[in-house]
């Protein structure tokens, strides 16, 4: 079995607008499970996704499962598999959960993955004629994720998939995750730093446009100094994790 990681970022640099965003990230995702990509606001965590995706002028190199696509245009690099759920979740608040999936299709070896996403998610099954917009944020980001699970994928990105949300919903959300990672691996960008002990086994955190750290999460997050330094954590409530609830 291998163990390259699935997507290897080196030393991805990214000018807009003649501002050095991006100046050497490195980043490795894991083949399974989650890898989290963390670093204070403004580290640049949504534009390295950016990069990846080429959704944004990119030099470095981009392989996903050894294939360079850093001089590929973005349609070419996700139908190369990679599933993508923005921060804002990108669902259609007025169209059916069920139309919002079939929005998403993409013709994978054995067409569409129903099957995988109403096995994860039988909720969305249930409420496949309720109208997006009146789900709850927990909902709605299973769609988002959902959505990303029907194409085949081989990777899901997902961006700070928690943000803004209440902490029981900031749980439902989590296991949405843990469970779409059990069948695709995940790159999470994420704050929260109790969903990232709750579900991450490797990460990387950004600072000022580089990549500052990588390593395995629960080492990170057991090392307070570290913590402290790279991520700004235990200064106060600003900087303070929100919690994840215990299983129910
Ligand atoms: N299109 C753009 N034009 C100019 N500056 C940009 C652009 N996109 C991002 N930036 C700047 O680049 C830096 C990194 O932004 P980015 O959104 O990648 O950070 P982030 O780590 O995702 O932050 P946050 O956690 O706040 O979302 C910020 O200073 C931001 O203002």
């Amino acid at each position: 079995m291998t163990t390259a990681p699935l997507l290897a970022v080196r030393d991805l640099r990214v000018l807009i607008g003649g501002r050095h965003i991006l100046h050497g990230v490195d980043l490795d995702v894991a083949r399974h499970g989650v890898t989290a990509l963390l670093g204070r606001n403004g580290a640049g965590k949504t534009t390295t996704v950016r990069g990846v995706l080429g959704l944004v002028p990119r030099t470095g190199s981009v392989r996903l499962d050894g294939e360079e696509t850093v001089s590929m245009p973005t349609h070419t690099v996700v139908r190369l598999g990679i599933g993508y759920a923005p921060e804002d979740r990108g669902i259609f608040a007025s169209l059916t959960v069920a139309e919002n999936l079939r929005l998403a299709e993409r013709r994978g070896a054995d067409g569409p993955a129903y099957g995988l996403v109403h096995e994860l998610f039988p909720e969305l099954k249930r409420r496949e004629r309720q109208l997006a917009g009146t789900l709850s944020g927990g909902q709605q980001q299973m769609v988002a994720i959902g959505r990303t699970l029907l194409g085949g994928n081989r990777l899901i990105i997902a961006d700070e998939p928690t943000k803004g949300l209440a902490p029981k919903v900031v749980t439902e959300v989590a296991k949405v995750l843990e469970r779409a990672a059990e069948a695709v691996p995940v790159l999470l960008v994420e704050q929260n730093l109790a969903v990232v002990r709750r579900l991450a086994e490797h990460c990387a955190v950004l600072a000022d446009g580089r990549t500052a750290h990588q390593g395995p999460a629960a080492e990170l997050l057991g090392d307070a100094e570290a913590a402290r330094r790279l991520l700004g954590v235990g200064h106060g409530p600003a900087n303070r994790a929100p919690s994840v609830e215990a299983d129910s």
